[in-house]
């Protein structure tokens, strides 16, 4: 995020939502549990989701629609990373940093099990760390 902000030409006022649907897991839960809500009445406002991964398209999907019924002027979406199974889900996404194997990736803030989210690179696990 402070990565994106640093390359925006003007100033955005930002909020934060935490929502989970894997957990400690590999495949999502395809349940979306909002662990922290916004603190912004986006009312009126031009929003741009900005998201680490796309993967199902499961968690844009709901959080769009989330975000939606607050009757938002416009709702637009930017990943650092999208996976080729998000295109079975209608989700359209204006700005994508990398298109990327459907592996499942973890670093530069992406987690296995809250750990290898402060890795400078983003990578693949050796299979065995799942076992
Ligand atoms: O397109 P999808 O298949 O829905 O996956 C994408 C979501 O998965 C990750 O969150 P995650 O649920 O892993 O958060 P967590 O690690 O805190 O559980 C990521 O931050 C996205 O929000
Ligand atoms: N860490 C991580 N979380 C994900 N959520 C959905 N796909 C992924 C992935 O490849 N890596």
């Amino acid at each position: 995020m402070a990565d994106l902000m640093r390359a925006l030409p003007g100033t955005a006022p930002m909020d934060w939502m935490a929502v989970s649907s894997y957990g400690s897991g590999t495949k999502s839960s395809g349940v979306v549990r909002i662990l922290k809500d916004l603190d912004t009445d986006i009312s009126g406002r031009h929003v741009l989701i900005v998201e680490d991964i796309i993967d199902s398209g499961l968690t844009l999907s709901w959080i769009k629609s989330n975000l939606e019924s607050r009757k938002p002027a416009s709702v637009e979406i930017c990943t650092l990373l999208r996976k080729p199974d998000v295109v079975k889900v209608d989700i359209p996404v204006k700005y994508v940093g990398f298109d990327i194997p459907n592996e499942f990736v973890v670093g530069y803030g992406l987690d296995y099990d809250e750990k290898y989210r402060n890795l400078r690179c983003v990578g693949t696990l050796a299979p065995h760390v799942y076992a």
